[in-house]
């Protein structure tokens, strides 16, 4: 049962425990509600039989008493195990999940969008948090306190007590046999919402170049129909639901009138007392009520499997795993035979060797599209390849654990993420425990005092979302601060200076060289200015080395590589 739960409803063990314990405290609850109805029935069973004494009616007023002590604790009981537990299980789920995306490879980001993801971690988890503290419980314990009752019923009168519970079969019946209706409704739903998450994510990030481009209007027109098929689906499964529903809680209803009319007949032919009628239409008023709940609940909770089924797939996605301990002898990096393709399409390197030496430059070339940013992060273990080895001074690294591995590399992508935080703490990513001294320090070899200087708050100034108040070379400068702090032996950079005017890039580059020294350098670059100065050069074109070697080497054959120096030769050479 426990791993049923477990499985069914994404919870953890301590979840699934405290959703048992929960079940108890709502059985428990609803049994208690049925106290002052078993109190009246006596009470008036005395009345009809002679009238109540002083010290009957004292005892029936301590019975009162009781009844609202116990259903006062019974209450608190049921809230704190089926509310607060809950509560704490949400919370564990979300952290479970944000954990296991964190060990995810790249190529499971590749597949799902961050809307999707966001939605997954937020929505999906809130709707399983009202799931597990409002509905699920409240179900179980509602069956089983029903069942109890319902049996304790045929004991007084077995006609009357059929009278009142054919209902409840029927009316369960109804709600189960809808439960693929449902679950195909909101999974439409599901779909709508996610397409209409993703629109609205692309427009904000997007709506730069729709202003630039005068496209706001058709993209907003665009936005609008899935807006539109969101509240056209949301609709639709409403009513999809209501129908079963409102259908078996209005049999419900007829429970009421059945007894009232099998009750009426067995009173009129005298095979009835009044009092067991008297009961019994008491009881069937407060009978149905957790029923009427328990339904739209039962029909609620068939409709959360999708959300279960969109954490399993978080959950169950293998991670990248490997050892925990770094065995490489020196930080040369070795790709061997290479294969790769994301997603497992097509492939989009095939048997890429090549040897970048510690202690050197190694520049990857190549047209746009070569494989030269796949490469680079292969080596970062991003993806798993497909084929072939990689390897850092003889360390395999598809068998080390990613996060081991990534502290033997500095890296400085292209597009920089920052966060919206202050520059020191921006830098400070490089390398956690740094004192604030250290992170002045890598900022001043990477020349962002320059530009930190005028700002209010100097390196305690908060720079925006994804640093919006920066501009481009002043947000890859903070990129390079990052790995100077970091300071690691295998420097990854990706045309590191291109958003850098003439005056700055060569600073940088002044302060690069004194990075790099000693150092594994895989540097990306598409101007063959930036890699002149390499040790050695790997063209990648389509996927597969076109030539490999020492840049002077290379000039010599008639290949990629002069052709690409020849072209920019030319491009250096045009004005406007
Ligand atoms: N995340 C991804 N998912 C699927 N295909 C990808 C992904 N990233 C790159 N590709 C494809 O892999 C191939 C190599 O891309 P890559 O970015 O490595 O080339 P590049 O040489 O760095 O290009 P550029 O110089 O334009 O940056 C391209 O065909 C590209 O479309």
């Amino acid at each position: 049962m426990l791993n049923y739960l477990r499985h069914r409803f994404a919870l953890s063990e301590k979840g699934a425990k405290d959703l048992v314990k929960a079940f108890g405290a709502c059985t428990v609850y609803d049994i208690s509600l049925m106290l002052p109805v078993s109190l009246l029935y006596l009470f008036v069973s005395d009345l009809l039989s002679g009238g109540v004494s002083a010290g009957r009616g004292g005892l029936y007023l301590a019975g009162c008493l009781a009844c609202l002590v116990v259903i006062g604790v019974t209450t608190y009981w049921q809230y704190n195990a089926t509310y607060l537990s809950t509560y704490v299980e949400s919370g564990v789920r979300r952290v479970t999940l944000a954990e296991r995306l964190r060990k995810l490879p790249l190529s499971f980001f590749g597949k799902k969008d961050l809307s999707d993801l966001t939605s997954t971690i937020m929505a999906d988890c809130a709707k399983l948090e009202t799931a597990t503290s409002h509905w699920i419980a409240e179900l179980a314990g509602a069956i089983v306190s029903t069942t109890l009752i319902a049996v304790s019923l045929f004991f007084f009168d077995w006609r009357m007590a059929l009278a009142a519970l054919w209902v409840l079969p029927v009316a369960f019946l109804i709600t189960a046999c809808s439960s693929g209706v449902q679950l195909a409704l909101s999974r439409k739903q599901m779909a709508a919402m996610m397409a209409c998450a993703d629109g609205i994510q692309e427009c904000l990030e997007s709506v730069r170049d729709l202003k630039a481009n005068n496209a706001e209007d058709a993209y907003l027109a665009g936005l609008d129909v899935k807006i539109k098929a969101v509240e056209k689906r949301a609709i639709i499964s409403e009513l999809g639901t209501a129908v079963f529903v409102v259908s078996a809680q209005m049999i419900l209803k007829l429970g009421i009138a059945t007894v009232a009319l099998v009750g009426g007949l067995l009173l009129a032919n005298g095979t009835l007392s009044v009092l067991t009628f008297f009961m019994f239409l008491l009881l069937v008023s407060r009978l149905y009520d957790p029923m009427q709940l328990a339904l739209q609940n039962l029909a609620a909770i068939l409709s959360t499997n999708i959300q279960c089924q969109r954490m399993d797939e978080i959950l169950s996605h293998p991670v990248q795993t490997g050892a925990e301990r770094l065995t490489n002898q020196g930080c040369d990096i070795v790709f061997d035979h290479v294969g790769f393709a994301y997603n497992g399409n097509e492939q989009v390197l095939r048997d890429v060797s090549f040897t970048a030496k510690q202690g050197e430059v190694t520049a990857l070339i190549g047209p746009s599209g070569g494989g030269k940013t796949t490469v680079s992060r292969l080596a970062a273990r991003f993806w798993d390849i497909t084929c072939g080895t990689i390897t850092v001074g003889g360390m395999d690294v598809s068998r080390t654990d990613p996060e081991v591995l990534m502290g033997l590399y500095s890296i400085v992508f292209q597009d920089v993420t920052l966060f919206n935080n202050s520059v020191l703490e921006n830098i400070r990513i490089g390398k956690k425990d740094a004192s604030d001294a250290e992170v002045v320090a890598a900022a001043k070899l990477a020349h962002c005092d320059e530009f930190v200087e005028k700002l209010p708050q100097g390196y305690e100034t908060f720079i925006g979302e994804n640093g919006s108040q920066l501009s481009g070379g002043e947000r890859q400068r903070i990129s390079i601060a990052r790995a100077f702090l970091k300071d690691a032996p295998i420097i990854l950079l990706d045309e590191a200076t291109a958003s850098l005017d003439a005056e700055n890039e060569t600073l940088i580059q002044e302060a690069l060289s004194r990075l790099i020294a000693d150092k594994t350098v895989l540097i990306i670059a598409h101007r063959m200015r930036t890699v002149s100065g390499a040790d050695k050069i790997v063209v990648l074109d389509g996927g597969q080395i076109a030539q490999s070697g020492a840049p002077a080497e290379l000039a010599q054959q008639d290949g990629l590589y002069r052709h690409m120096m020849d072209l920019q030769q030319q491009s250096g050479a045009w004005r406007m």
